[in-house]
């Protein structure tokens, strides 16, 4: 060691010296075999990689004393880590390894300043070295770090280190479990006092409590955990599950096999198909000219025909002659897409005990799923009702650790207003994962302030504290649908998309079953559903203020998307219009389908508190998985009384699964609010990409800040796009925004929100005023929400057919459509938009759509 700590420098300094704890260096065992995959691809590195050996904890004589395990000195220095995927190469960031825990961060200085990029628990991380390339990797399964030191001694140091770190962690971890089983003993006999009346016993318990384990726990907590623990035996079922599951993947595996052999090899499974489509980022664009070798992203954007003759091609090599060589693309795709055709009755048999085994396992693994997410939320609610009894006693409140001057910052001010303390929050490694950012560099990144996922922990405690806003009284309108959806999960999804490929999905012609009973139109207006925010917004003196509210508004139109997976809303046909009247909410909107190539809905909505318009356009992006939805087109919001005029971007909506049941929806990537008629604000708000999968708790955060004209942060706010925004800087710091409850039953009613349910209602004395073209009457979409399935899909069909030959009889005609209610225009930018042209309000007064030329759509 000592030969090693002369060649420090400053910047690679072992903070407290020579540790007492002499890390044993454990002579790497075996060869690595498994963790990381990036590692795999090569033999020769496999040969030089090694695992470092699993630590024995030793247990201290005495060892109840945590003080006992001597902590090992600190290290830290500059590192090279590899860069987040999908980006390439090494970035040097600034290490520390303390107590355990190793942080990261942009360089020195961000450390001392407290902005930490990432951080793991070294103790529960598998350690693989290559001494050849002087690289660390840590594998913590949600976390990876890939590291490469500069030098071999730098290396070794850190290899030493992390040693001792992971001993002492480990040891530390084995103190905190008999501590936390000791105060369980102690707090079940409080417990027991307690109701024998003896409050001095339960007292004792208390003061007892794990120190260090379990931050100054209280008897009424442990107690909570102790009976908890005690009732429950769900964790023993899981592993009874899991056994059972793994037994039954074995056995998947070996059907599999025997069916393979006996039906022979296919040329792609599907799986391999969309691994193969994951891998060349298939875009689902529209093909693009022969020369399409475009670079979309970091990734080359393929047509129809290149694409797919990649595909036929087993190489996934040179493609540009292929489309030729390839006579029928959509049958071959379809070939490979299809079930395999067993024609044996032995083959069928086996293909039946794989479903009912598959099915199996997949109920085991949803039980399983839903015993840890209770157990988990269980622990959370103790832990929080921990840290609120701690703040409530605290004499004073929580530290700022870090003053600051000017604005405050979220740590800040957080600390004043939130219950939870920082420490118990930033403790917890596996919440800060590096794996946030969007998944395409060629967009903006998502990763937001440093501290976030504490932050964002304190706002989602603020906002379960806030009482869910009043339901809005009886507005006359329906509560509930005339007849339930429809169960869609045989429609076979990955034909149609396969069958479709270059389409928008979401324009693309799918049976009525897979649909919503709204379209696209509608859901245009469904983004009003928290108008309110904007009367708020038109009734604040305060221009920063005022933002928070545009800013909240900007974010709750994205809130639908947590029911809103299984159904797909309905192409509006060209030229179709929609309009909606709420009286209640004091606005009324229109929209219309104003474009075919490429679909463009456009909508306006005026009210006395504002005005908000946009156009909605976008683009798909295809990774094998997921769909990538990439909206183009502006929103645009103006308040009259202080004539500003609000402009916004959409982020990325992400379906994540989109083939299967497991479909969820994320949005991801940067929103900039800007005021078109004053620099002095602008907003930024970033939607975070949740770090890894399956876990609920990073997912769906927001953050947002409100700067000034010199782009100091005047206010911060933040909370998750399905639960809520608080803001901690406004004078009485609130939740500014918290989605109303869902209506009873929604689930059975597509996931609609009360206002969703209200889109499409028809009533006898609106009827009449409409015009033909209006979405209410369209009547495929009318027998759907009546529940007539078959008949809204002969219905739909023709609709679409109706649509096809008015198109034919345009382009002979040699004319354009021209959209009724809207024009196109430029924007203060020079891009395309559509205003209206303010006649349909007119024309509905006088002479009244009855009396006026209306094309036929249906
Ligand atoms: C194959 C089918 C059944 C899967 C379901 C697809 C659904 C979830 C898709 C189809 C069209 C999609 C919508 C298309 C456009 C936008 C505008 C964007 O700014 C927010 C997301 C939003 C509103 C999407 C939400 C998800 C959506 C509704």
């Amino acid at each position: 060691m000592d030969s090693y700590g002369s060649s420090l420098n400053r910047s690679q300094s072992l903070a407290s010296g020579l540790e007492k704890t002499s890390p044993t260096w454990n002579k790497p065992s075996h060869s690595r075999s498994s963790s990381t995959l990036s590692s795999r691809h090569s033999r020769q590195i496999i040969k030089d990689w090694e695992v470092i050996d699993d630590l024995h904890v030793e247990m201290h004589s005495g060892g109840d004393n945590p003080q006992d395990i001597t902590t090992p000195g600190i290290c830290e220095g500059y590192l090279l880590k590899r860069r987040k995927w999908p980006l390439k190469g090494w970035h040097k960031r600034y290490f520390v390894l303390e107590a355990g825990i190793l942080r990261y961060s942009k360089n020195q200085q961000d450390v001392s300043r407290g902005r930490v990029q990432g951080s793991l628990d070294v103790s529960l991380a598998v350690m693989s070295i290559n001494k050849k390339s002087n690289r660390i990797d840590l594998d913590a399964g949600d976390i990876l770090y890939h590291m490469k030191a500069k030098s071999h001694e730098l290396f070794y140091i850190w290899v030493t280190k992390l040693q001792a770190h992971r001993l002492f962690k480990k040891n530390e971890a084995a103190h905190v479990h008999s501590g936390f089983i000791q105060t369980l003993s102690y707090s079940a006999a409080a417990g027991q006092a307690q109701r024998n009346g003896d409050l001095g016993s339960a007292g004792v318990a208390d003061s007892a409590g794990v120190s260090g384990a379990l931050p100054s726990a209280n008897a009424a907590v442990n107690s909570k955990v102790s009976a908890w623990l005690q009732q429950s035996h769900n964790p023993d079922t899981c592993v009874q599950e899991l056994n059972r599951c793994h037994l039954d993947l074995s056995e998947l595996n070996r059907l599999i096999q025997k069916l393979q052999a006996l039906e022979g090899s296919q040329a792609f499974t599907n799986g391999e198909l969309q691994r193969i489509i994951s891998i060349q980022n298939l875009s689902l664009e529209k093909p693009k000219k022969p020369k399409s070798g475009k670079m979309w992203g970091h990734s080359r954007t393929l047509s129809r025909v290149e694409a797919l003759g990649m595909l036929s091609s087993s190489h996934l090599s040179s493609s540009s002659h292929l489309g030729a060589s390839v006579p029928s693309i959509p049958d071959y795709v379809y070939s490979q897409l299809s079930p395999p055709t067993v024609t044996s009755p032995e083959g069928k048999k086996i293909q039946q005990d794989i479903c009912a085994m598959s099915l199996r396992v997949l109920a085991s693994l949803k039980s399983v799923h839903e015993t840890l997410s209770q157990e988990r939320q269980k622990l959370q609610e103790v832990w929080e009702s921990n840290n609120i009894h701690q703040s409530n006693t605290l004499a004073e409140p929580a530290v700022v650790r870090h003053s600051s001057h000017g604005p405050p910052s979220v740590a800040d001010s957080a600390a004043e207003y939130f219950d939870a303390s920082d420490d118990i929050l930033c403790g917890s490694s596996s919440e800060v994962s590096e794996e946030s950012g969007l998944s395409d560099g060629s967009t903006t990144n998502s990763e937001p302030e440093e501290g976030h996922v504490s932050a964002t922990r304190k706002y989602r405690a603020s906002i379960s504290r806030t009482p869910n806003s009043v339901v809005h009284k009886s507005t006359g309108r329906r509560t509930t649908l005339p007849a339930p959806c429809p169960d869609n999960s045989h429609v076979g999804l990955m034909a149609i998309l396969y069958n479709n490929i270059g389409k928008d999905l979401a324009r693309v012609s799918m049976p009525a079953a897979l649909n919503e009973p709204v379209n696209l139109l509608q859901r245009l207006c469904e983004e009003l559903e928290y108008s309110e925010l904007l009367d708020t917004a038109n009734n604040t003196q305060d221009p920063y203020q005022r933002m928070v509210y545009i800013a909240a508004f900007a974010i709750s139109g994205y809130s639908t998307a947590t029911f809103r997976n299984r159904y797909k809303p309905f192409n509006p046909v060209l030229g179709e219009t929609y309009e909606c009247i709420r009286e209640d909410r004091g606005f009324r909107l229109i929209s219309e389908q104003v474009c075919h190539h490429p679909p463009i809905s456009a909508c306006h909505a005026d009210s006395e508190n504002f005005s908000f318009w946009q156009d909605q356009r976008w683009k798909n992006k295809f990774w094998g998985k997921s769909l990538e939805i990439l909206p183009t087109g502006m929103v645009n919001v103006t308040l009259p009384r202080y004539g500003d005029h609000y402009e916004w971007n959409k982020v990325v909506t992400c379906i994540h699964n989109v083939l299967s049941q497991q479909r969820y929806l994320e949005h991801y990537g940067e929103v900039t609010i800007r005021n078109l008629k004053s620099n002095n604000c602008t907003c930024k708000i970033t939607f975070v990409k949740s770090r890894y999968w399956g876990s609920d708790t990073n997912k769906n955060e927001v953050q947002g800040t409100v700067l000034d004209q010199s782009g100091s942060v005047i206010h911060r706010f933040g909370g998750l796009w399905h639960e809520g925004i608080f803001c901690d800087t406004l004078p009485t710091p609130k939740c500014v925004w918290k989605p109303n409850p869902q209506p009873k039953d929604y689930l059975l009613y597509y996931g609609f929100s009360t206002f969703a349910m209200e889109l499409n209602e028809l009533t006898p004395d609106l009827k009449p005023l409409l015009p033909s073209t209006d979405s209410r009457l369209r009547p495929d979409q009318r027998m759907l929400e009546e529940g007539k399935v078959d008949e809204a899909d002969r219905k739909k069909d023709e609709i679409e057919e109706i649509q096809r030959e008015r198109r034919k009889e345009l382009t002979k005609k040699g004319e354009e459509h021209v959209p009724r209610f809207f024009k196109k225009a430029k924007d203060s930018c020079g891009r395309d938009v559509w205003l209206t042209n303010g006649t349909y309000w007119k024309l509905r007064e006088n002479p009244g759509f009855a009396k006026t030329e209306n094309i036929v759509l249906w």
